[in-house]
């Protein structure tokens, strides 16, 4: 076996030195990969402030020089000053203090070290249109603004916009304006380049990118066409430029390997199926089973068949869950599960639809989170053990508090222990680093005897009496993880379904159904993940041990016509509604369940809204008859029509123009 395979950092060690060897051969292969690196991601694409705010958030756009700055684009333009040897500041103090009518301190986006240049980049297309979220009027009035200001204080203005982007002459017509005006150009050169790339450590960064991308390609088998291809459908841009980066990588590796006449796993797979196929080994086995069957790759699946063709006729048995599908990422392939007959053949199906680990609480609170992604098979647990009440916590991390998460830890785990002394104890968490923590908060304690810590894709398969499962903030080290920065390696793993956190989802499934008794889930009240908002709704009956959740919960479950109710799903003949749990006496009666997010919608005149302050979706209601409202298309074009107008026995022909 090759050292790569014992010990990892090897590895990325000589990933690493290859990396730094291919762009110090030759200086344009290290602008394409500068080029490449972050994602160019076109900001008119995004609608919301919120979804532009994640977006900066969760893909830290640091340049060159190692600023952090707010956009794709000015990240550009500072890597092109960088590159060109122009000093610059970023949003540097202007020479006037003074506040321009919009009322804000006035930085321009770029300032040229030692001149009167400025450089601001203007979000603006051709027509002066904007960001989805942003006011475009007023932005073109703030462009104006910041104009008459430049004139007045007689500083250079060099402006850049969105559409010189768009039409590939940002960098190209920046280089016109400046030399214009007779800035300075002293390109850097390549060993400088490659040195400021390591100490910033954007080379380690790269180096984990392609790490990634290497092990898909080996999982995967994928070559230089299908690569190429995956790209352009995933509509990655410059898709030529990464094929030709990664091929270069692939074929390097394989040479190594080769150097070290040494394999690797995936070289395990796929030599056994060559002495399969030329019948240097010919398989005796008449029944072949296999396990874990919905993380199986393409090139594990293609051994079985191999062992198939050529033995004896045998039998072959697959057991797999759906439900727990997440190795995608070492190229795990659900697909061959779901459509098992289709890509592998005609088959008998047994469901295992009995569990003797979890109670009936775990089972219909994990149960329900799953089959919310609709491509997920539907299956109804049935449990060995009955509980009467909810076994599934949500507890907070102590607001606040310093290394609140671990003290909670601390105090589950000792509490477990105070009642059930000789219980198997898991703390499971989406990161190494959040069970390294705990670990030592145990440990100092004295309380880590018969605790396990167990990363979410680790605690596959094992089982514990009670669970604590850590780890859900928002964003790129959250959970569900939104690291979004990857499209590429995204591109080259095995197709994933449509539904959003879908891998994320059946992670969490896995973590909740570790625990024999309890569940207890900690999370940050103060920026919940999206997971442990959606358990907040009542139909996942959890415990909520925490004022803090309780006080999220009351803002999306308290009855707006009374002071002490709470809107509660009941799932009723014709689907689920809300009703105020103190009965009749309150005038509200039922609230729709929303569309968008599942909480209660309450009806006002002509609409029902939301009342969770975070979707607050507003879904059009017939004054007539109470039914949905739905956007047709007519003669003389849209209109809004009752739903009622297809009922046979009611029928209801209310429209409203649209
Ligand atoms: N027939 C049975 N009677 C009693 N206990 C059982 C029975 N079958 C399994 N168990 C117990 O149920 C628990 C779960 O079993 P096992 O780990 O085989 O399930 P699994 O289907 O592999 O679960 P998962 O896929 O969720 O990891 C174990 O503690 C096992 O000992």
């Amino acid at each position: 076996m090759s050292i790569f395979v014992e010990d990892p950092l090897k590895l990325k060690q000589w990933v690493t030195d290859w990396l730094l060897n291919y762009l110090s051969e030759d200086i344009s292969r290290l602008v394409d990969f500068i080029s490449l690196t972050p994602e160019p991601v076109d900001p008119f694409s995004i609608k919301t402030q919120a979804e532009y705010e994640a977006y900066v958030r969760d893909n830290e756009l640091r340049t060159l020089n190692d600023e952090l700055v707010k956009g794709y684009q000015e990240l550009l333009i500072a890597n092109f000053l960088y590159l060109n040897g122009i000093p610059y500041t970023y949003e540097a103090r202007y020479v006037s203090k003074r506040r321009i009518e919009i009322g804000f301190d006035y930085k321009p986006d770029f300032h040229i070290d030692g001149t009167h240049i400025y450089i601001e980049h203007f979000g603006i297309d051709r027509a002066g249109g904007t960001r989805p979220d942003i006011d475009a009027h007023q932005y073109n009035e703030d462009i104006k603004s910041k104009r008459t200001l430049h004139i007045k204080c007689r500083t250079t203005l060099v402006e850049t916009f969105h559409y010189e982007w768009v039409e590939e002459t940002l960098t190209s017509g920046l280089e016109k304006k400046l030399k214009i005006l007779d800035v300075e150009f002293n390109p850097i050169n390549s060993e400088q380049l490659l040195e400021q790339l390591q100490s910033t450590g954007k080379i380690a960064n790269w180096s984990d990118l392609l790490l990634k991308a290497l092990s898909s390609i080996r999982v995967e088998r994928l070559d230089y066409d299908s690569m190429l291809a995956r790209f352009q459908r995933a509509n990655i841009s410059q898709p030529q430029k990464y094929t030709v980066l990664l091929n270069a990588l692939h074929e390097a590796y394989v040479q190594e390997l080769h150097e070290q006449n040494a394999i690797d796993f995936d070289d395990m797979i796929i030599r056994s199926i060559e002495a399969i196929d030329k019948g240097l080994f010919t398989p005796k086995w008449t029944y072949v089973l296999v396990d874990e069957f919905q993380d199986i790759s393409t090139a594990r699946m293609d051994l079985v068949k191999a062992i198939i063709k050529r033995g004896p006729t045998p039998s072959l048995t697959v057991v797999g869950d759906d439900w727990q599908s997440i190795y995608r990422f070492s190229g795990g392939k659900l697909e061959l599960t779901t459509r098992f007959d289709e890509l592998v053949g005609l088959y008998t199906e047994t469901k295992l639809q009995k569990t003797f680990r979890y109670n009936n609480s775990i089972a219909d609170t994990a149960g329900l989170f799953i089959m919310e992604n609709p491509e997920q098979y539907k299956k109804y647990i049935v449990t060995h053990t009955k509980v009467d009440s909810s076994q599934v916590y949500m507890l907070d991390d102590k607001v606040g508090v310093k290394d609140g998460l671990y003290q909670r830890v601390v105090e589950v785990v000792s509490k477990i222990k105070s009642v059930d002394s000789t219980a198997s104890i898991a703390v499971i968490g989406r990161y190494n680093y959040l069970l390294n923590e705990s670990k030592a908060a145990l440990v100092k304690n004295r309380l880590v005897e018969n605790v396990s810590l167990w990363s979410f894709h680790k605690s596959k398969g094992l089982e514990a009496d009670y669970c604590i499962l850590i780890g859900f903030s928002q964003g790129k080290l959250g959970f569900p993880n939104e690291n979004i920065d990857q499209a590429v390696i995204e591109a080259l793993l095995p197709a994933l379904d449509s539904y959003p956190h879908s891998e994320e989802r059946r992670l969490l499934y896995v973590g909740l159904t570790r625990a024999k008794k309890k569940s207890y889930i900690i999370g940050d009240p103060t920026s919940p993940s999206a997971f442990i908002n959606e358990l907040l709704a009542p139909k996942y009956e959890v415990n909520i041990h925490s004022k803090a959740f309780q006080e999220l919960y009351r803002k999306k479950f308290k009855c707006p016509n009374c002071e002490e109710g709470y809107l509660k799903l009941i799932n009723g003949k014709f689907g689920g509604f809300y009703a105020c749990s103190t009965g009749k006496g309150c005038r509200v009666g039922k609230a729709r369940v929303c569309t968008e997010c599942g909480a209660p919608s309450v009806d006002n005149r002509g609409s029902s809204d939301c009342n969770n302050q975070d979707c607050r979706h507003s879904m059009r209601i017939c004054e007539q008859c109470g039914r949905p409202m739905i956007l047709r298309n007519g003669k003389y074009g849209e209109f809004w029509g009752c739903s009622g107008y297809s009922t046979q026995d009611d029928q209801c022909k209310n429209t409203s123009k649209q």
